[in-house]
């Protein structure tokens, strides 16, 4: 994996090439930064951290053998933003001419559970990250290394938009008080030692390449799902918070401008169009013709203890300096991201129909009546015709995950149709085991809370098996 600059810095005139450093390669960001570079004639390298599996699925396309150093101008090394000696001994060794630093715990959300982490990683990498490359200007005399720092939109926190460069910062979460230091550290050590380093606050920028936990993906990627029939629900939290989305390949374009420039500064770069989480849904369902109120169901988990309500860039300085400006709108990035998700999703029903990812996710599901519960309703008649059957299924968190495109166990209360459409392969024998009534409401019946209170204590209720229940009208 490892090489040094040596072996091919030169373009064919001879002439030497640039070369540049990324953190967090492996990223939406630095895959298509990574891309961008190699277009520009750069040697790229870029700095990966161990994991048991493989994490290069989004720059494996880019990936070239590296015994191959003629074409092989892309190179990954193993460093960790928690280790300064790594990140040195790159730096020393790479001797690059531009270093951008990507790599972060990148989620809101989860920086409120890894608080710690997050700021080891987010605001005191950076600083490691700075002071690697400060030693190294001090140690070589090479004065010309830029640096970039991503920054971050969720800086302004709770401070109303438009948020510009000079908009004062109210962070609302770890994540976004430790790049608000990193932040900071840049702005420092470009002021106490003169080093060539920019911020660019780059508000919300999505794609296909975009981690499936962030909500545009999630969504996304529920849509194709839902399209092709592989899932019914999507549980979403805050609906009303409003972002300003756009397209990360544009985006990494501004980082690139950003160390072009005669002067190290800051920038806010944004689409200046602000949309509700709720407005993403309507574009991204009514794009395949669906209705989102049909399939997404709120869940409090995805709630966040403090809350960004609206973010909305006032990105004139940089479009003004240095001329850039976005070419993807919302729109069009909705339907860019829904597009590839549809064919993704076409690609797992290939799997699920030929049996192949049914048999990795899917537990054998049993079929019983509550008839064969103990202590149940037994005294109910299924020919009583004030009685309906709502199915409950008991389940565990991998069917949960085709039931729901979530990960949690417990108990839900489905359709048939929902059922059907998990569990191709059952059998329902409307003699055997009644259905829905067919006017039955929606997903969730509003008896159905105190039913599953009531029965999911029940000690013989088994996991992945699937109840009729009576439910009286
Ligand atoms: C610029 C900034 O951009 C990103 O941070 P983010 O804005 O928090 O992005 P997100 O997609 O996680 O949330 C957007 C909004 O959507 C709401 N929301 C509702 N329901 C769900 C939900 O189910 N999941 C998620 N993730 N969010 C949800 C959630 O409460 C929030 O209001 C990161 O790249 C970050 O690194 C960064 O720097």
């Amino acid at each position: 994996m490892a090489s040094d600059r040596s072996e091919s810095t030169g373009d064919s005139n001879g002439d030497r090439r640039k070369v540049a450093l990324i953190t967090g390669i492996t990223g939406q960001d630095g895959s298509y930064l990574t891309e961008f570079l190699l277009d520009k004639g750069y040697e790229v390298h870029g700095l990966i951290r161990r994991s048991s599996n493989f994490n290069t699925q989004r720059v494996n396309h880019i990936y070239i053998d590296p015994h191959n150093v003629h074409k092989a101008r892309m190179k990954l090394h193993y460093a960790d933003l928690t280790d300064a000696s790594s990140l040195r001994r790159w730096i020393d060794t790479i001797q690059p001419d531009e270093v951008y630093n990507l790599a972060a715990q990148s989620h809101v959300a989860v920086s409120f559970e890894i608080p710690d982490y997050t700021a080891d990683v987010v605001a005191t990498g950076a600083l490691r990250l700075l002071e690697a490359v400060r030693s190294h200007i001090s140690a070589t005399g090479r004065s010309n290394i830029r640096y970039y720092q991503a920054g971050s939109s969720e800086m302004f926190g709770s401070t109303p938009p438009p948020q510009s460069e000079s908009t004062p910062f109210h962070p609302r979460s770890p994540y976004a008080v430790s790049k608000c230091a990193a932040h900071w550290y840049t702005v420092n050590y470009r002021e106490a030692y003169g080093i060539f380093a920019c911020n660019g606050i780059l508000f919300n920028h999505e794609s296909p390449r975009r981690g499936e936990n962030f909500v545009t993906r999630k969504i996304t990627r529920a849509v194709g799902r839902i399209k092709i029939g592989l899932q019914s629900k999507l549980f979403l939290g805050n609906l009303q918070a409003s972002r300003d989305w756009g397209f990360a390949g544009d985006y990494v374009e501004a980082m690139w401008m950003m160390l072009q420039q005669e002067k190290p500064d800051d920038y806010v770069v944004a689409t200046e169009e602000s949309h509700t989480v709720e407005e993403f849904l309507e574009e991204a369902f009514g794009y395949v013709g669906l209705k989102w109120s049909d399939h997404v169901v709120i869940d409090k988990r995805y709630f966040r203890p403090t809350e960004v309500d609206n973010l909305k860039g006032d990105s004139s300085k940089a479009r003004k300096v240095l001329g850039w400006k976005p070419k993807v709108g919302f729109k069009q990035l909705v339907k860019m991201m829904v597009d590839e998700d549809v064919e993704l999703a076409k690609r797992e029903k290939v799997l699920v129909d030929a049996g192949y990812l049914a048999k990795a996710s899917l537990p054998k599901v049993e079929v019983r009546t509550c008839f064969q519960l103990q202590n149940s309703c037994g005294n109910v008649s299924a020919n009583d015709k004030k009685v309906v059957y709502r199915l409950i299924v008991v389940y565990q968190a991998d069917v949960n995950a085709v039931v729901h495109g979530e990960a949690s166990p417990g108990v839900c209360v489905c359709s048939v149709e929902d059922i059907k459409r998990v569990f191709p392969s059952l059998v329902f024998s409307d003699k055997k085991y009644p259905t829905c009534h067919p006017d039955l409401p929606g997903f969730l019946c509003p008896v159905m809370p105190s039913l599953i209170g009531q029965y999911s204590t029940w000690a013989n209720v088994h996991q992945n098996t699937l109840y009729f229940f009576p439910v009286t009208m």
